[in-house]
């Protein structure tokens, strides 16, 4: 998509006044300095038809497939109109009011189970309309795999969507739409400035993303927690990943989202550990390199535990190298870790070539990789917008953070400790990550089995539930 088009949409935009500066409520109730309102859009047909062009554009860059599209009422509904009429394509119309008379559909059009439905949305804050939409879709048997939006708030829509295995394709950014405001005069630095820190501070998607000083952006109470799927609703969502939907299975079966950091040196240590805490933990994750006494045979046997107690091993090798390189580190070498360990994870450094390297080994065997998107050190530089982007590019999301004990502190040697409460709570993670708090602990099995209780009663807090 021409990068000129759109700098001419995004002025154009701001000529009818669908970009309004000053203070605006959200349908959240959240007050903005900056107001997107497409629904002006009808009034002017040039600007409808360039802007249903660059939807169909986009949806053919990213080579979508799907057999109709819905637009989320009201506004993307005339323009979901004009690029199935234009393209020949079948159109669905979600009612927001069902009729109490009639057929009482909440979908009009000819709905064909098992078909994928692409989405269509003017503007997105947290997600949530489109979400909306997609689940009306799915009780009608239907997929809903993407969505392309107009303009992103940029304030966590992207990543919760994900995190529901629907990838959304914007087409303008917020910080795109500042930057050519800013370039053209249109408003001045202090404004941009003044939008720029709202959207940073204001991320919707379970304060995932941290200010400069590691504290979270917004830090809301468990009950106040939009209300979200549970593990075993995640797993049953279509397009998810086969093997996040086995994790996302085991944890709702075992009751845990326990992950116990096996940083043990011994071969012996290391499979006595997954023996006696197997039946806690949803994952064993391993440092293989910090084993002193490392043969094949140990992977096989951590394998075997895996089956045994249904738990998935998590190799943290942090690959970070050219796509070439992590192939041969991920497949070869000494621990051949591709044949045991269900995932891996990586940092984002390298750019995409890693990712590309990883899944030319890991995708034909089913296996995962976890972006790293911060790390609990102190003075980690994975902020802002590196994790930004280490976020934007997870497809599917299983959250997973490392740095936990009951106790918040330190380890003398840089590492940050949060509760399980805080973890899962107000980060908004999936899993906890715990190593010295259960292995320093006298009774490893008792602090293991304290760690899943606390971790799963966070869980079922979030979930607005009253505990197990
Ligand atoms: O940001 C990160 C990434 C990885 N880790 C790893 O997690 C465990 C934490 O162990 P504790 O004993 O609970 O401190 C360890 O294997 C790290 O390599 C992390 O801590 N932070």
């Amino acid at each position: 998509m021409a990068n000129d088009s759109i700098d001419s949409l995004i002025l154009k935009l701001h000529d009818v006044d669908a970009v309004k500066f000053g203070e605006y409520k959200l349908k959240s109730g959240m007050l903005t300095p900056i107001y997107i309102d497409l629904r002006v859009l009808v009034s002017y047909p040039s600007l409808m038809n360039q802007v249903s062009s660059l939807i169909y554009q986009r949806a053919q860059e990213e080579e979508l497939k799907f057999d109709s599209v819905c637009g989320v009422p009201y506004t993307a509904l005339p323009l979901a109109t004009i690029i199935c009429s234009r393209n020949e394509l079948p159109m669905l119309i979600r009612r927001k009011e069902t009729k109490d008379y009639g057929t009482k559909r909440q979908v009009e059009g000819k709905v064909r189970e098992g078909e994928t439905c692409l989405i269509i949305e003017d503007t997105v804050t947290s997600g949530t309309s489109i979400l909306e939409t997609a689940e009306v879709l799915y009780k009608e048997g239907l997929k809903v795999t993407d969505a392309i939006v107009l303009m992103d708030r940029e304030q966590g829509g992207v990543e919760m969507l994900a995190s529901q295995g629907i990838r959304l394709h914007p087409i303008i950014s917020m910080f795109k739409l500042l930057n050519v405001l800013l370039a053209a005069e249109r408003i001045n630095d202090q404004t941009a400035q003044s939008v720029r820190k709202f959207i940073l501070d204001n991320n919707t998607f379970r304060s995932k993303v941290k200010n400069g000083d590691g504290s979270p952006v917004s830090k809301k109470p468990c009950k106040e927690q939009s209300q979200e799927l549970s593990y075993g609703a995640r797993a049953k969502l279509p397009n998810v990943h086969p093997l996040a939907s086995k994790l996302l299975r085991i944890m709702e079966e075992k009751q845990s989202n326990l992950c116990v950091s096996a940083d043990v040196t011994s071969s012996e240590e290391l499979l006595q550990l997954a023996d006696s805490l197997g039946p806690k933990i949803c994952l064993l994750k391993t440092h293989v390199d910090i084993v002193n006494d490392y043969t094949p045979a140990l992977s096989q046997e951590l394998k075997a535990l895996a089956e045994k107690h249904n738990f998935l091993i998590f190799e943290d090798r942090k690959f970070a190298d050219i796509g070439n390189t992590v192939k041969h580190q991920y497949e070869g070498g000494v621990y051949q870790i591709s044949s045991w360990s269900h995932i891996v994870n990586a940092h984002v450094v390298p750019g995409p070539g890693v990712l590309k390297g990883l899944s030319a080994v890991g995708q034909p065997l089913g296996r995962g990789c976890l972006l790293i998107a911060q790390m609990s050190s102190q003075g980690s530089l994975a902020t802002g917008e590196y994790t930004q982007t280490a976020v934007k590019q997870s497809d599917f999301f299983i959250h997973m953070t490392p740095g936990v004990q009951m106790q918040a502190g330190g380890d003398g040697l840089g590492q940050q400790y949060s509760s399980p409460e805080d973890v899962i709570c107000n980060k908004g993670s999936d899993v906890i990550i715990v190593g010295r708090g259960v292995l320093g602990a006298s009774d490893r099995l008792e602090a293991a089995e304290s760690y899943r209780k606390s971790g799963w009663e966070a869980y079922t807090k979030r979930m607005g539930q009253t505990g197990q």
